[in-house]
C-alpha cells in the first residue's frame, strides 16, 4: 500500500509542495472531526468526578466553535488543493502521453491497439485524475487517526491500548491479502475494459458495413456478449471480494467487544475510574471507522495501480527516434538519384516482409509500384515516409539517410495521398491550409482550384469556412479526396506518395480527381501504388514486388516484352476491371 502510494506521489512532481500542504489539511481536518468527541469526553469526566464547572463548559462551547470554524477553512483549503493537483498533474501526464504519442511509429496504432489508447487516455486517466489525491489523502489521515485513537487507548489503559494495536495488526494482515487479490482482479477488469471499448469502437466504425451486409444482429451479438463480460467480470470482483471485507467488519466487531467488555470488567474491578470507562464507551465505536475506511480506499488504489501500468506500457512503448541532425541537400549531387532504396528489409515484428529491396528514383520522374495484394508496396511506401524505420539497409533522400534527418525537415519533402481520405472537424480552409500554415488567402483558393474543389466549395453556403465533419456539410468521397490533394498541393513537398484509388468512383469526380492529381504531379519526384494501367503505362519505371521482393523492374514495354508476372497481372488487369485482385 505505501508503494503504491509513492508511486503516485512520486508523479507529483513540481506540485510536490502543493500535495503536501493538502495531505496537511486533510489530516488537521480529521483529528478536528474527532474533537467533539474529546470535548464530550471532558463534560462526561467532568461530570462523573463531580468537578464540572460552569467555566469548563464555557471552554468546551467556544472550543467547540472554534473547532467547526477551522474544521471549514481547512476542508476548504485541503478540497482546492488536492483536486486541483490532482487535475494538475494528469493535465502535464496527458501532454507527456500525447506528445510521446505523436512521436511513435505508425505500426503502433494498429487497429489492437485504438482500445488501449482510448481506455489509458479516457478511463484510465480520468480515474487516477479525479479520484488519486482525495484517495491518498484520505487514506493518510486515516492512518494517523487510526494512530492519535489507538494512543488514546494507551492513555486510558494499557490492555485497552494493546487490544486496539493487535485489532490493527491483524486487520492490516487480513487487508494485505485483500489488496493482492483486488490487484488481480483489477487486471482483468481493464483488460475487460479495453476490449469493450475495443468492441464498442469497431461498431461504431463499421456500422456502414455491417448494415449493408446484414450483420447487425450478430455484431450486436458480439457487442452484448461483450456487456455481458463486463458485467461478469465486475460481479466477479465483488464477489471475490466481499468475504475480506466481511471478515474485517468481524474482526473490528471482536475488537470493539472486546475493548467495551474489558473495560466494564476494569472499571467494576476498580482500576478504570467511570470518566475513563465514559471516554471509552465514547471513543471504541469510532475507534476502527478510520481503519475501515482506510481498506475500503485501498480497493480503489489498487484499480489505480492497475491503471498507472497501462499508462506506464503506453509511455515505454519505445518512439522514433528524432536524434538526426543533418540537412537534406537542396539539390542532389550530379547522377545522384532523389530517393535511393539500398538493400532495404523490413519486419513486422517478427514477420519479415520485405527483403534486398534497392532502388532508386531520379527527380521528377515517376515509379509504379504494382504487384499481388500483400507483396510489400505500402510498406514500401510507408518506409519513405518514415511511418517506420527499415530493419536493415537504408533510405536516402539526395544522399542523406532519412533516420539522419530531423522528423519535421523530412516531412516538409514529402506528401502522401492515401486512399482513405481524413479531413478534420473544421472548416474547409483550415483543412486545406494546414498543409502551409502561413500561405495567405490567394494561395489556398489557388490550391483549391488546381485541385477541382473551389467550383464546389464556393456553391456550399458558408464556402470555404463551410465545417466538415460531424453535424458540419456532408461531402462526397471523391469531394473529400479532392480537399485533401489542395492540401498537398499547397504544401508543395517535393517528393509525392500517392495510394491509388482502387475503389470506383462516379466517372465525373474520377476524372477530376485525375486532373487534381496531375496538378499535384507536376514537377515531382513520384512514389504510386498503382492500380491502373493508364497510370501504370506512364511510369518511367515500374517495380514489381510480389513476396517482399521486386521480381521484376522496367517500363512497361520493357516487362511486356519479358513475358513475365508484369505481362500476366497486365492481361488479366485487362479482362477484369481491377489490377489488385485482392
Ligand atoms: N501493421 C502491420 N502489422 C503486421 N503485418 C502487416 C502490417 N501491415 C502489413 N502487414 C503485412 O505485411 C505484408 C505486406 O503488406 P503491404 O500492405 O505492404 O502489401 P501491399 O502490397 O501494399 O498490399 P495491398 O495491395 O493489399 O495493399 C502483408 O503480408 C501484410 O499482411
Amino acid at each position: 500500500m505505501f508503494a503504491l502510494i509513492s508511486r503516485i506521489l512520486n508523479l507529483s512532481g513540481r506540485y510536490k509542495s502543493r500535495i503536501q500542504a493538502a495531505f496537511l489539511c486533510a489530516f488537521v481536518e480529521s483529528i478536528l472531526s474527532k474533537m467533539p468527541i474529546f470535548m464530550a469526553f471532558i463534560v462526561l469526566a467532568g461530570f462523573a468526578d463531580n468537578t464540572l464547572t460552569g467555566k469548563t463548559c464555557l471552554f468546551v462551547g467556544l472550543g467547540l466553535l472554534a473547532v467547526v470554524v477551522v474544521q471549514t477553512v481547512v476542508h476548504y483549503l485541503s478540497d482546492r488543493l488536492q483536486s486541483a493537483a490532482g487535475f494538475m498533474i494528469f493535465a502535464d501526464k496527458r501532454m507527456e502521453l500525447g506528445n510521446h504519442l505523436r512521436k511513435m511509429p505508425m505500426g503502433y496504432f494498429t487497429s489492437g491497439n485504438i482500445g488501449k489508447i482510448s481506455s489509458v487516455l479516457s478511463t484510465d486517466m480520468v480515474f487516477i485524475e479525479e479520484v488519486s489525491m482525495s484517495t491518498i489523502g484520505n487514506m493518510m489521515s486515516y492512518m494517523l487517526s487510526t494512530l492519535v485513537l489507538a494512543v488514546f487507548m494507551f492513555v486510558l489503559d494499557w490492555r485497552l491500548g494493546l487490544i486496539a494495536v493487535i485489532i490493527t495488526l491483524l486487520a492490516s494482515l487480513v487487508a494485505k491479502y485483500m489488496n493482492k487479490v483486488s490487484f488481480k482482479e483489477a487486471v482483468g477488469r481493464q483488460n475487460q475494459s479495453e476490449n469493450l471499448t475495443d468492441a464498442v469502437l469497431s461498431f461504431a466504425e463499421g456500422i456502414g458495413v455491417i448494415k449493408s451486409y446484414n450483420l447487425l444482429g450478430e455484431k450486436s451479438d458480439e457487442l452484448t456478449e461483450n456487456f455481458k463480460k463486463s458485467r461478469d467480470v465486475n460481479t466477479k470482483f465483488e464477489q471475490k471480494m466481499t468475504p475480506w471485507t466481511t471478515g474485517l467488519n468481524i474482526l473490528y466487531g471482536v475488537g470493539i467487544a472486546a475493548i467495551f467488555g474489558l473495560s466494564v470488567f476494569l472499571h467494576q474491578e476498580g482500576v478504570l475510574s467511570l470518566a475513563y470507562l465514559l471516554g471509552v464507551l465514547l471513543f471504541v465505536f469510532d475507534l476502527f471507522g478510520p481503519l475501515k475506511a482506510l481498506y475500503g480506499e485501498a480497493t480503489r488504489l489498487t484499480v489505480m495501480n492497475a491503471a498507472l501500468d497501462r499508462i506506464e506500457a503506453v509511455l515505454d512503448e519505445p518512439e522514433l527516434p528524432d536524434n538526426g541532425n543533418q540537412h537534406i541537400l537542396s539539390q542532389a549531387q550530379p547522377d545522384q538519384p532523389e530517393v535511393q532504396f539500398s538493400d532495404v528489409g523490413f519486419a513486422y515484428q517478427d514477420k519479415e516482409v520485405l527483403h534486398n529491396i534497392s532502388f532508386s528514383m531520379q527527380k521528377n520522374t515517376m515509379t509504379a509500384l504494382v504487384g499481388p495484394s500483400g507483396g510489400g508496396k505500402s510498406t514500401i511506401a510507408n518506409l519513405l515516409a518514415r511511418l517506420w524505420d527499415v530493419k536493415s539497409g537504408k533510405v536516402t533522400i539526395r544522399g542523406t539517410d532519412i533516420r539522419d534527418i530531423p522528423l519535421a525537415e523530412l516531412m516538409e519533402q514529402i506528401s502522401m495521398v492515401f486512399q482513405r481520405v481524413y479531413l478534420f472537424q473544421d472548416t474547409i480552409y483550415n483543412n486545406i491550409s494546414m498543409g502551409k500554415p502561413d500561405a495567405t488567402e490567394e494561395e489556398v483558393y489557388e490550391a483549391a482550384k488546381k485541385a477541382r474543389c473551389y467550383d464546389f466549395i464556393m456553391a456550399l453556403p458558408d464556402g470555404f469556412q463551410t465545417v466538415i465533419g460531424e453535424g458540419g456539410a456532408t461531402l462526397s468521397g471523391g469531394e473529400k479526396q479532392r480537399i485533401s490533394i489542395a492540401r498537398c498541393i499547397l504544401k508543395d513537398a517535393p517528393i509525392v506518395i500517392l495510394d491509388e484509388a482502387t475503389a470506383s468512383v462516379d466517372t465525373d469526380n474520377e476524372s477530376y480527381i485525375q486532373e487534381a492529381i496531375n496538378e499535384l504531379v507536376k514537377g515531382k519526384t513520384l512514389l504510386v501504388i498503382a492500380h491502373r494501367l493508364n497510370t501504370i503505362r506512364q511510369a518511367d519505371q515500374i517495380l514489381v514486388i510480389s513476396d517482399g521482393r521486386i521480381s521484376e523492374q522496367g517500363t512497361h514495354d520493357e516487362l511486356m516484352a519479358k513475358a513475365g508476372i508484369y505481362q500476366d497481372f497486365v492481361n488479366i488487369r485487362k479482362k477484369a476491371s481491377g489490377w489488385s485482385l485482392a
